[in-house]
């Protein structure tokens, strides 16, 4: 068991800790595009995107209808530029601005913890999906959000493999009668599973923030499913950091600019 790691019976014997269950929720595709182009697989997290693959070795990533043909024809001309994608995991856009998975906090001594965390994806997915302990992965302890945070928080984590059109229905479910919806959830996301030559796709996506360990799960459970080979994990995430770098000056000169504004207004 790795470092930080609890077993389920450790957790759950732990007393005073909080417990948050989330669930990373993936499916494998047969769709092609434009009738010809396998596109493989489905990974949902909360926004709305759709990532194809061309062959093996080709995806597209579109974030917004209005943008499709600008990555289209990007796609078109980056084939063998760009990594291969394997499955399309789902997360959410948190309303803290944060990526994650669906789930949430449950109370062991009221309910288990994969009834909690069902009850927890029918506020935000708008539909009852069991979790059952075969979908269990791992369970660890969070890293302090504060250091006067005064309980324990222990995340578990699971891993449910659907089919296409089950992902679909959640997607659709998720933006029309999830309670949630607009709320605590701003929106699903797929993950692009592939990295262009550029940095686009899984290192742009990697590099974004992500509530807690979130970004750590999305990565082991990428490895464990064999969903991205580890040598292209390894350049996405090499890129990633790039990327992060080049997002720290950008922000520099957001927040010069309305420093100069602050002056005039
Ligand atoms: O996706 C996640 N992966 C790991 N830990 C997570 C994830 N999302 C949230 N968390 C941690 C950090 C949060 O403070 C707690 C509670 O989660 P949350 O989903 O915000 O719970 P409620 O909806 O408020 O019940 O877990």
């Amino acid at each position: 068991m790795a470092s930080g790691q609890l077993s389920r019976a450790e957790a759950l014997a732990c007393s005073g800790c909080r417990h948050a269950c989330h669930v990373m929720l993936y499916a494998d595709t047969k769709a092609q595009l434009f009738g010809r182009i396998p596109i493989k697989h489905i990974i949902l997290v909360r926004c709305v995107c759709v990532c194809v693959c061309v062959c093996v070795c080709v995806c597209v990533c579109h974030l917004s209808y209005s943008n499709t043909h600008t990555h289209l024809y990007m796609s078109a001309s980056l084939s063998e530029q760009a990594y291969f994608c394997v499955s399309l995991p789902q997360m959410q856009m948190r309303f803290d601005g944060l990526l994650g998975f669906p789930g949430g906090l449950v109370n062991p001594s009221e309910e288990t913890l994969e009834s909690g965390l069902s009850r927890e994806l029918s506020e935000e997915l708008g539909l009852a999906l069991p979790i059952s302990v075969e979908d269990h992965v791992d369970s660890c302890y969070a890293p302090p959000s504060s250091p006067s945070s005064s309980s324990r928080l222990i995340t578990h984590f699971y891993v449910k493999k659907m089919d296409e059109e089950q992902i679909r229905e959640v997607e659709r479910a998720a933006a029309s009668t999830a309670a949630d919806h607009g709320l605590e959830v701003l929106g699903m996301v797929r993950v692009p599973l592939y990295t262009m030559k550029g940095g686009g796709g899984l290192a742009s996506f990697l590099s974004h923030s992500f509530i807690g360990n979130a970004r750590s799960q999305l990565v082991h459970s990428m490895l464990r499913l064999n969903l991205v080979a580890p040598g292209e994990l390894h350049k996405a995430l090499t890129h990633s950091l790039k990327t992060h770098a080049h997002t720290k000056q950008d922000l520099q000169a957001a927040l010069a600019l309305t420093q100069g504004l602050r002056k005039q207004f």
